[in-house]
């Protein structure tokens, strides 16, 4: 398998606080890395400056083979629907007053992909894809259970057509008797799509079942690759 994503000596400071410091990892096309270690380690840190959501203060981010670091944004913009987060709390990352089938549409309509004749089927079929309906399309995010609002956070995320999907605790804000389903979920679109995962996690026992391998950090340093 292929890098997907690679980073080389990573580090993120705030202030003189140094939250990653020189952490170097790769996730494969298809494979799922898990990134674990207490609160506080640097997981977050890490994912933003490997998605470039913030720019890191040292180190390279290689995506597909290019380098990120120093692109300029308008360059990035080009890159960024290829590598998209989905976030822990599902009700957070969705506007309260919009319909799920216009937060599903929102990403082809802001990388100007959105065909008014396609547009409504591929909605449809970016919701079947995460096991919605129609119906739950035309519901606002207070209608829905915190699983059915962390698929349409999916969903939002496959709208971009990405390759790599950076999940940061992406099952642990929900009920334990819906985690199953979303972790099936991924599973599945992973090998349906190829798609490679950094998966954030605090729980070993699901890290375990769940990924292929595991980077392990500690106060900012990587300490173990499995
Ligand atoms: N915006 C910020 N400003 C200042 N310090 C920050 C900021 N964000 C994070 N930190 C600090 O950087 C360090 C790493 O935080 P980070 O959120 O990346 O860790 P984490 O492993 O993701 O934690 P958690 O599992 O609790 O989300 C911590 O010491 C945190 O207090």
């Amino acid at each position: 398998m292929s890098a997907l994503l690679e980073v080389r000596d990573l580090v993120v400071r705030y202030g003189t606080t140094v939250a990653v410091d020189r952490v170097s990892f790769e996730v494969r096309a298809g494979e799922t890395l898990a990134l674990v270690g207490p609160s506080g380690c640097g997981k977050s840190s890490t994912a933003a400056a490997a998605l470039l959501l913030r720019r890191p203060d040292g180190g390279e981010v290689w995506f597909e083979g290019r380098e990120l670091t120093r692109l300029p944004e308008r360059e990035l913009r080009g890159l960024r629907p290829a590598m998209q987060p989905v976030f822990q709390d599902p009700y957070g990352s969705l506007s309260p007053r919009q319909r799920v089938r216009d937060a599903v549409a929102e990403p082809l309509r802001v990388q100007g992909r959105w065909d008014a004749a396609t547009g409504p089927a591929r909605v449809a079929e970016l919701l079947a894809l995460v096991g919605l309906d129609a119906a739950h399309g035309e519901r606002r995010p207070h209608e829905l259970s915190g699983g059915q609002c962390q698929r349409v956070g999916i969903a939002r995320a496959l709208a971009s057509g990405p390759r790599l999907l950076v999940l940061d605790e992406p099952v642990s804000a929900l009920d334990p008797s819906v985690r199953a389903g979303v972790l099936n979920l991924l599973a599945r679109l992973q090998e349906t799509l190829g798609l490679g995962y950094l998966f954030i996690c605090h729980d070993m026992a699901l890290v375990r079942h769940f990924a292929d391998r595991t980077a392990e950090m500690r106060a900012g340093r990587l300490v173990r690759v499995s």
